[in-house]
């Protein structure tokens, strides 16, 4: 309305002749305009228009801008408030809005007045009446310039071309400027500030011509097209340059584009070229791990991940399995490492002159009652100066005695079990085993296990043969007998050292502890005791008085009491240090074992032991450390299974399968080894580690695990204990009775081609209580079953009770409950069993139920 008014204001204004009045009305009606310099009439702005014009009255006026406008558009929103009268349509506000804003702009935009150039363009009567800053002039571009021709003369265009003094790239447009802003003069009155704006737009080079053509008040001041009519041959050339220019912007955004996308490819490529060929990882790893590992964003990572369907974050946790196909994909293999391999401690460099012969360290091993403790202890008690012999009183897991011939470290944990657990911790700490036979025993079957166990273990041996105090001692046969296991006596022309002693009453242990440096000094075995030092626990508790406590075997530098170390996962500063006799000592030197106190937590038997910078430097091991040990990445290499084996094989990482046999009888044991020692490859050896007769025990699993082994169980089984165990140590137990379907399915999973795997699922288990002799019929089980149920149709094998080896296996050939025939029988229930083929139960046995399902291999 207020724009409305001023129109009318303004013819109001000419009509009264008042020309300076008029001229200061306008003025102050256009808020944001400059003051004009000249007091030029407007009549003379305008144009040559002769004075009776002048002299019109107010309806006239009107009436001839309500013909102009009329003439020119119908539709168009009138400024006037006359038109509306006239019922030339309602004016549309989006007509009106960028007129209302214009002024401020015009503000911005209106050029120096007193710029020479500009005057010097201009005819003698522009100069006069033509001034951008004439009140007329404005009034008239306000007006939405109805008779542009007649308000806005070829002369007049200059000052809006000349607008851009102050942009002077753009004054050999100026023609454009009168174009757009002619091309605003062919409008409806409306659009004059479109016309306006197309004058404005003429002054830029791109979009001057265009500007007649776009619609009124187009914020995006994109001008218009050519229809402005002041489209000359120059503004045909520009359109052409704009053409040219709008291709070479883009052909610019192509090449540039195309740049990013080279430069995007080129970093892809530099990225994955950063990724190295192999890395090392623990059983699980963080998303966020993996990629710094690889040298790749997490994203990367992440959205690899997505694509084979795991939807993760940075922090979620991915199983050595994935990591390995995912690192696969960037051509880089996985290396499954231990929670100390993977946190490994940065060596001290250390000078190979400082190095001395350290003391051998001994384990003792053998059969059950064949004199081991006895041995230890005698060992110890006489090495003990006069005096102190009753102040053996600490048992710290380990000990050192000093003879004539030199220092000798003792393991005091006699057994292959002990041995073996630690070095399924990844310790190896024995440089020797003394196996000690009984001389009226002979090799027993964990003689044998302690040999394969130190085999296993590339240690060396020397037999130490026991109780020869005995009548009944035959030295010579356990000599005989343990030729057969490889190990040939010296004085027969083999390299085993053989000592006869008798634990008991002190005889030949001089003799025995003088064998022991001899192969030592063979060994050679050397540490630096001036470095830090590096050892491992052989055993630690949590001591009422003391806190944590644990023994020490320092295998390289010398201990020294206020060493920040790292134990394990735990960290600590060594409080006090105690030998084995319980005297305070102030350091321990390598083969030395020492009771430390000191540490923040209890670390596991066989955990490593690391003298480091300070405390700060343990803490930090130890809590990174511990946060994978949360992760459940503590866990060892992987182990290996008939599943996995072809794949392990394949990625080169298994040049040896190794497998411990357990058979019902001797026989068996030898007949399975040497088929399965048959199908070693020119790529992989097959080495039966252990064979034995009986039950899978414990320390077949500690061995298998120790050995990342198999175990197979040929007419034998492993009971509930040792089953939890493997499972624990995630070693595979796999059960055959035909010796053709052992080395077919370990053969075919060599090569990767084994047939659906054949899952036994025991349902049942049952106890045979009482025998009926039933004639004609033969024996029934009378039976109560303990777990699960018993099923007629299903699988059984009987399994002793005394021996856990397995006495028969076949199907039932009647299920009674009562006197009835039942198809099965719950837990608790008693029941009787006949057999298909078999009766010789004894009571106290096991009859196992099972179903055997086939499910496809997963390789
Ligand atoms: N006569 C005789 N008896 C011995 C000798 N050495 C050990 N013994 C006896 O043999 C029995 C078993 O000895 P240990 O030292 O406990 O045998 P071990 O091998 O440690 O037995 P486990 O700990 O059960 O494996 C004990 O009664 C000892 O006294 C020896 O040299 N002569």
């Amino acid at each position: 309305m207020e724009e409305q008014k001023s129109i009318k204001e303004t013819l109001q204004q000419g009509a009264s002749g008042g020309d300076k009045s008029k001229k200061k009305l306008v003025i102050k009606k256009k808020p944001g305009s400059v003051e004009p310099k000249t007091s030029a009439p407007p009549v003379e702005a305008k144009s040559s228009s002769s004075a009776p014009e002048k002299k019109k009255d107010l309806n006239e006026l009107i009436r001839e801008e309500a013909k102009r406008q009329g003439g020119l558009t119908s539709s168009s929103g009138q400024a006037s408030g006359q038109s509306q009268n006239s019922g030339s349509g309602p004016q549309a506000p989006s007509q009106n809005s960028p007129i209302v804003s214009r002024p401020d702009r015009r503000k911005e935009e209106l050029p120096d007045t007193s710029s020479p150039s500009r005057s010097l363009d201009r005819k003698p009567e522009s100069i006069l009446s033509g001034d951008t800053s004439s009140p007329n002039y404005r009034s008239d571009e306000r007006k939405g310039g109805g008779n542009q021709q007649g308000f806005f003369r070829k002369e007049d265009r200059n000052p809006i071309v000349s607008r851009p003094t102050t942009r002077p790239q753009r004054n050999d447009s100026g023609g454009q400027g009168g174009g757009g802003y002619q091309g605003g003069g062919q409008r409806g009155p409306g659009q004059g500030g479109g016309g306006y704006q197309g004058g404005n737009r003429g002054a830029r080079p791109i979009q001057g011509g265009a500007g007649g053509a776009k619609p009124i008040g187009d914020p995006s001041f994109s001008g218009g097209a050519p229809a402005g009519g002041g489209a000359s041959g120059v503004n045909k050339k520009k359109a052409v340059f704009d053409k040219d220019k709008g291709g070479r912007e883009e052909k610019d955004e192509n090449t540039k584009f195309f740049k990013q996308s080279f430069r995007k490819q080129k970093a892809q490529a530099a990225a994955l070229a950063a990724v190295p060929k192999e890395i090392s990882i623990l059983e699980n790893i963080q998303v966020g791990e993996i990629a710094k590992k690889l040298n790749l964003k997490p994203g990367e990572i992440i959205s690899k991940l997505m694509k084979m369907g795991m939807m993760v974050t940075i922090n979620n946790v991915i199983d050595a399995e994935t990591a390995s196909i995912l690192a696969d994909d960037y051509g880089c293999k996985v290396k499954i490492v231990s929670l100390y391999d993977e946190t490994v401690i940065e060596e001290e460099k250390d000078a190979p002159e400082d190095y001395i012969t350290r003391p051998p360290v001994v384990t003792i091993m053998g059969h059950v009652d064949h004199g081991k403790t006895k041995l230890l202890d005698t060992i110890r008690s006489s090495r003990v100066a006069e005096g102190e012999s009753g102040g053996i009183t600490q048992h710290i897991g380990a000990y050192q005695v000093e003879t004539t011939r030199g220092k000798i470290a003792f393991l005091d944990t006699p057994g292959h079990e002990a041995f073996t657990s630690m070095r399924a911790r990844g310790a190896s700490v024995t440089d020797i085993v003394v196996l000690v036979v009984a001389a009226d025993d002979g090799v027993m079957p964990q003689t044998i296990e302690a040999i394969n166990h130190a085999k296993e273990a590339e240690v060396p041996i020397i037999v130490a043969v026991n109780k020869i105090d005995l009548p009944t001692a035959n030295p010579e046969k356990v000599r005989q007998e343990l030729s057969n296991y490889g190990l040939q006596p010296e004085e027969w022309g083999g390299t085993t050292i053989f000592c006869e002693i008798s634990a008991k009453n002190n005889i030949g242990i001089d003799k025995l502890l003088e064998m022991i440096l001899i192969q030592a000094e063979l060994l050679d075995h050397k540490a630096n005791p001036r470095r830090r030092a590096k050892g491992t626990i052989v055993e630690a508790k949590l001591d009422p008085g003391r806190g944590a406590v644990a023994t020490v075997l320092i295998q390289n530098g010398t201990l020294r009491v206020g060493d920040a170390f790292v134990a394990g996962v735990h960290a600590g500063r060594v409080r006090a240090m105690y030998d084995d006799l319980g005297h305070l000592i102030k350091e321990a030197g390598p083969s030395f074992p020492a009771l430390v106190t000191g540490l923040d937590g209890v670390p596991d038997a066989g955990a490593p032991f690391d003298v480091v910078i300070d405390d700060k430097e343990a803490r930090g091991i130890s809590h990174s450390r511990q946060d994978y040990e949360r992760l459940g990445q503590s866990k060892n290499s992987t182990r290996v299974t008939l599943d996995n084996m072809s794949e392990i094989i394949k990625q080169g990482a298994l040049k040896e399968l190794k497998v411990i046999i357990k058979a019902d009888v001797r026989g068996s044991t030898e007949a399975v080894k040497e088929a399965l020692e048959k199908l070693s490859t020119a790529d992989v050896r097959l080495n039966v580690i252990h064979a034995g007769t009986g039950a899978i025990v414990d320390s077949d699993i500690i061995l298998a695990s120790a050995s990342n082994a198999i175990v197979i169980g040929f007419h034998t089984r492993a009971n509930p204990k040792t089953v939890s165990l493997a499972e624990k140590e995630k070693v595979e137990i796999k059960y055959y009775s035909i010796i053709y379907d052992v080395v077919n399915e370990v053969k075919a999973s060599m090569e990767g081609m084994l047939e659906p795997e054949k899952v036994e699922n025991v349902i049942g288990k049952v106890e045979i209580r009482d025998v009926f002799k039933i004639s004609k019929v033969g024996n029934i089980a009378g039976c109560m079953v303990k777990s699960g149920k018993v099923t007629k149709t299903a699988s059984v094998r009987v399994v002793s009770s005394q021996s856990g080896e397995i006495t028969w296996e076949g199907k039932i050939k009647n299920l009674k409950r009562m006197k009835d025939d039942v198809p099965d029988v719950l837990t608790g229930f008693e029941c009787g069993i006949l057999l298909d083929g078999f009766n010789d139960f004894q009571v106290g046995d096991e009859i196992e139920v099972y179903e055997i399902r086939e499910i496809a291999r997963k390789l």
